[in-house]
């Protein structure tokens, strides 16, 4: 459903994206693993058209529609059906959670795949905390808000940037049944992640980043098999 091909990105003078290439299958998690430093972040953004990127990303929509990406607004790409949970998860502290929900529905579409009850449903703890001002919630608890604020929007890809960093064990496994409750409703995932640990139990297929580019395309196993490939390029 998404197409990148031959993906550069800049920061300035700075050429961090080397002809990222691969292709995002739907309904499918897929994991994009690598270091800190080596263009994980960089290529959600240039999904989302958030950095100055050249090269294709092309979308292919439900109806079999083909959309080029790269010069568009990342609202306009928001409303094409990408959904994203950054990095540092932008919640707005002052409003309650369930106005943070709210704000991630589009206006005038219902969603048809998610709703305020299954981000509740799924985190009880944002159930009891609904009317709580946001900033004041836990790391955790600020993190299942974000990934279902993304939802509210209806997308058919989410692209979600390190959702387990820094999580308590227990919240990293709900964030994991959230994962495998998306893929169930047909929503494809690109998921970046540091540690192949949640790639191995839930990813349909991981692709390894080094230095700007795609050094590993192939299922968690094969890359937990091949021990010199993630010496070179991954966390232990
Ligand atoms: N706003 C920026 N300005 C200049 N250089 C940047 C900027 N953001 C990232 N970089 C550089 O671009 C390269 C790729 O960074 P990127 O954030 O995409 O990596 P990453 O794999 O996602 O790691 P991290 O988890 O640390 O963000 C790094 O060398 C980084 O220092």
């Amino acid at each position: 459903m998404l197409r990148i091909d031959q993906l550069h990105a800049y920061y300035g003078k700075s050429h961090v994206l080397h002809g990222v290439q691969f292709n995002v299958r739907k309904g499918e998690i897929l994991a994009l693993l690598g270091r800190n430093g080596s263009g994980r972040s960089t290529t959600a953004k240039a999904i989302l058209g958030l950095v100055d990127c050249q090269g294709d990303i092309v979308l292919t929509r439900a109806d079999g529609q083909e959309v080029k990406l790269v010069g568009k607004k990342p609202y306009e790409i928001a409303h094409l059906g990408i959904g994203y949970v950054p990095e540092n998860r932008d919640i707005f502290p002052k409003l309650t959670v369930h106005q943070n929900l709210m704000l991630g529905e589009k206006r005038g579409h219902q969603s048809t795949r998610w709703s305020f009850e299954d981000s509740y449903r799924l985190f009880p703890r944002l159930r009891e905390r609904q009317h709580t001002e946001a900033g004041v919630l836990s790391g955790g608890e600020q993190q299942m808000l974000a990934l279902c604020r993304a939802l509210m929007g209806d997308p058919d890809l989410v692209v979600i940037d390190e959702p387990t960093e820094g999580l308590a064990p227990k919240i990293v496994e709900q964030v994991g049944e959230f994962l495998l409750t998306l893929r169930e409703r047909g929503v494809s995932v690109l998921l970046i992640e540091q540690k192949l640990t949640i790639a191995l139990e839930i990813a349909d297929r991981c692709l390894l980043m080094g230095h700007g580019s795609i050094v590993f395309d192939g299922s968690a196993q094969e890359l937990k098999a091949n021990a010199a490939i993630r010496k070179e390029w991954l966390e232990v």
